[in-house]
């Protein structure tokens, strides 16, 4: 886009919550006078509440990273119909300001009380919204690591759990012994291609989404551009079956459940998109964090200690490494001197096990080439999650042996 966009050429009151996630929060254009705006949200980074830095920005603010990781690394390696538009839009406080008072009331509790829009921010993103239009329903899941590890650098400790039990499936009970809800739902169902073990998984999230009156973060649903409950009235006027069938005035769950579900798993069938975020997953990370401490430890350094973020120069180069060579090393004798590689690896690795996905479907059905699959939060991770994410991991499995649990996780 030649000319930047500017967030104070519309008005606040022309932009409504759309959703948020532990980082970013997003608004819909509705207003009508701007067409650059049309067809569009907004993504806004948060900041702690406890943040009360009032200083100023700094006068050149870089774009959000996200512009730039998905244009030149993730764009080589997902095909562009899963991507959204990206764009720039320049920021001012005052404006952030006054968005902030008119929608905080439409956030979820748990989240106001503790972060806000970083209003200190002058560059936010633009991008497609891929949940709005009359009529559109739309289904955002979340998907999470889809691959068991391979055993070569797994301790024995470790080895036989982590080949059986998928990282979601451990990591969902030690959050439940700390009070989260408990859910039944396994990405290796999801991602398995079998259409039997598909259906549960989507029943599960499902389940899940009404249990915990759709408080989880793997499982939304929207209608019309605004997420719905399952306690909430417009639930009952879910526009789910053929126009003519009057199914969104006579409410009746059963029928809007399966349907919905009917026509996410023909979604699901027909794109690759769950196929390709797997295999980059399991594809970048080969070693396991394990494999990947160790790796680290013969190059004398330790996962905590890495912070320096690559540069847009080392991640072209990674992309041409793992496009050409990288598929030719022996994983289970990584040679040390590739390690910024594997490292580079691991981090997008972790951006694909934390990214989402939007199914949209046009009311009463219609062609599937009608409906489309997109990915969102393919932000680039951190360096030094790395320390963290060595210790998480440790922590997930240790509670998961310790609680004597062997769930079997088929591939
Ligand atoms: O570690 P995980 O698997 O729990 O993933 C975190 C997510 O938790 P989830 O399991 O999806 O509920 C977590 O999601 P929530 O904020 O809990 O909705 C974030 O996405 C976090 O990423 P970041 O720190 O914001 O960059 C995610 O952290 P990363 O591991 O991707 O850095
Ligand atoms: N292009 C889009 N169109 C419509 N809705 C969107 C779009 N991008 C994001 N959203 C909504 O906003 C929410 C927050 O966005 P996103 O997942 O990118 O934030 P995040 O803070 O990085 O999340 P996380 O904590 O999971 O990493 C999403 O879960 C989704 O509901």
């Amino acid at each position: 886009m030649a000319s930047r966009l500017h967030v104070a050429d519309s008005r606040p009151e022309d932009w409504v919550y759309v959703s948020e996630g532990g980082a970013t929060i997003v608004f819909s254009y509705r207003g009508t006078e701007n067409p650059h705006f049309q067809g569009r949200v907004l993504r806004l980074r948060k900041t702690a509440l406890s943040n009360n830095d009032t200083g100023h920005s700094v006068e050149e603010e870089p774009d959000d990273p996200m512009i730039a990781f998905q244009r030149d690394v993730i764009s080589c390696i997902v095909p562009q119909a899963f991507l959204p538009d990206l764009d720039v839009i320049l920021l001012n406080e005052s404006w952030l300001g006054a968005i902030e008072c008119l929608r905080n009331s439409d956030r979820p509790q748990e989240r106001w009380k503790k972060d806000k829009i970083d209003k200190r921010r002058r560059k936010g993103v633009l991008a497609t919204n891929l949940v709005g239009g009359e009529g559109i329903v739309a289904v955002e899941i979340k998907p999470k690591w889809g691959f068991l590890p391979r055993e070569h650098h797994l301790s024995p400790q470790t080895v036989s759990t982590k080949t059986s039990t998928c990282r979601f499936c451990m990591h969902t009970y030690l959050r439940s012994q700390e009070g989260a809800f408990p859910t039944d739902y396994c990405p290796m169902d999801l991602y398995s291609r079998n259409e039997t073990r598909m259906v549960k998984a989507i029943h599960d999230l499902w389940n899940a989404w009404v249990r915990s009156d759709g408080s989880l973060n793997n499982f939304r649903i929207f209608v019309s551009g605004k997420v719905i409950k399952p306690s909430h009235h417009d639930f009952h006027d879910v526009p789910i079956g053929p126009p003519d069938t009057g199914v969104s005035s006579s409410f009746n769950s059963g029928f809007i459940k399966e349907t919905l579900m009917e026509n996410l798993m023909r979604l699901l069938l027909d794109t690759r998109v769950l196929d390709i975020i797997s295999t980059l997953q399991r594809t970048l990370d080969e070693l396991d964090i394990e494999g990947l401490s160790k790796l680290c430890s013969m190059s004398k350094a330790d996962l905590a200690s890495m912070v320096a973020g690559p540069t847009p120069e080392d991640w072209r180069d990674f992309i041409r490494c793992y496009q050409t060579s990288y598929c030719t090393w022996d994983h289970a004798n990584p040679d040390p001197k590739n390690i910024k590689h594997y490292l580079m690896a691991y981090l997008l690795s972790a951006t694909f096990k934390d990214c989402s996905i939007i199914l949209r479907f046009n009311q009463g059905g219609g062609s599937l080439s009608s409906h489309s699959v997109s990915i969102i939060d393919l932000d680039p991770k951190p360096m030094n999650k790395l320390g963290e994410w060595e210790e998480l991991d440790r922590r997930i499995v240790e509670g998961y042996r310790a609680g004597g649990q062997q769930k079997r996780c088929a591939p």
